[in-house]
């Protein structure tokens, strides 16, 4: 029981982080196994219909999220199946996190990202790269390359803000 509630404290005073997460972490146990996909085929379309149709909040079934995700309003949200998200980050809205489609035509892996990243509104985040633990990404940042651990970014191109330039890393 305590696998499905892992994002309610990180959601407190914010029901719909909480339910929406909720959801998520039940249909990824279900995701588990084929028996259980079989009998709770129509939670499973619920899940889909209602947090993606409906909300605008893409994190599929089979991503791959730590515990105790904050996820500030979330309508607008597309997480690839492919990523994967540490413990303890927080998510907003008007965000996308996936793959790029490479010069072969193929799709390269999706961003890897560590513990404790605090990705603001509207923010991208493509390509085979990773976040580092502690990382927090600004509003409006598009990251295509990988960042450095206990750094802040900004910007398009996303740049790491010097220690000195930001109260985030005082
Ligand atoms: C409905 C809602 O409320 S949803 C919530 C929306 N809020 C968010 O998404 C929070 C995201 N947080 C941010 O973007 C913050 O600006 C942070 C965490 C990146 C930086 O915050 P601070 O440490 O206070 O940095 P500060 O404001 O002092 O700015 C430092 C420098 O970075 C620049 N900067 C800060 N944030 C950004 C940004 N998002 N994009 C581009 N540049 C930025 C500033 O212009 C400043 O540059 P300068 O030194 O050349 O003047
Ligand atoms: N408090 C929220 C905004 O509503 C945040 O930090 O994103």
């Amino acid at each position: 029981m305590s696998y499905l509630f892992q994002d309610w404290q990180s959601n407190r005073k914010n029901f719909k982080g909480q339910l929406v997460l909720f959801m998520f972490r039940l249909a990824s146990l279900i995701n588990r196994s084929m028996i259980a996909k079989v009998i709770f085929i129509l939670y499973l379309l619920f899940y889909r219909y209602l947090v993606e149709w409906i909300w605008g909040i893409e994190i599929p079934r089979k991503t791959k999220i730590g515990k105790g995700l904050s996820l500030f309003h979330g309508q607008a949200l597309v997480i690839n199946q492919g990523v994967v998200i540490g413990d303890n980050c927080t998510l907003r809205n008007s965000t996308t996190i996936g793959h790029k489609k490479l010069a072969d035509g193929t799709f390269s892996r999706c961003p890897r990202i560590g513990n404790n990243v605090d990705i603001g509104a509207n923010v991208v985040i493509i390509g085979d790269i990773e976040i580092g633990d502690n990382v927090v990404i600004g509003a409006g940042a598009v990251v295509t390359k990988s960042i450095p651990a206990n750094s802040v970014a900004v910007g398009n191109p996303a740049r790491i803000l010097d220690k000195k330039e930001t109260a985030a890393n005082a």
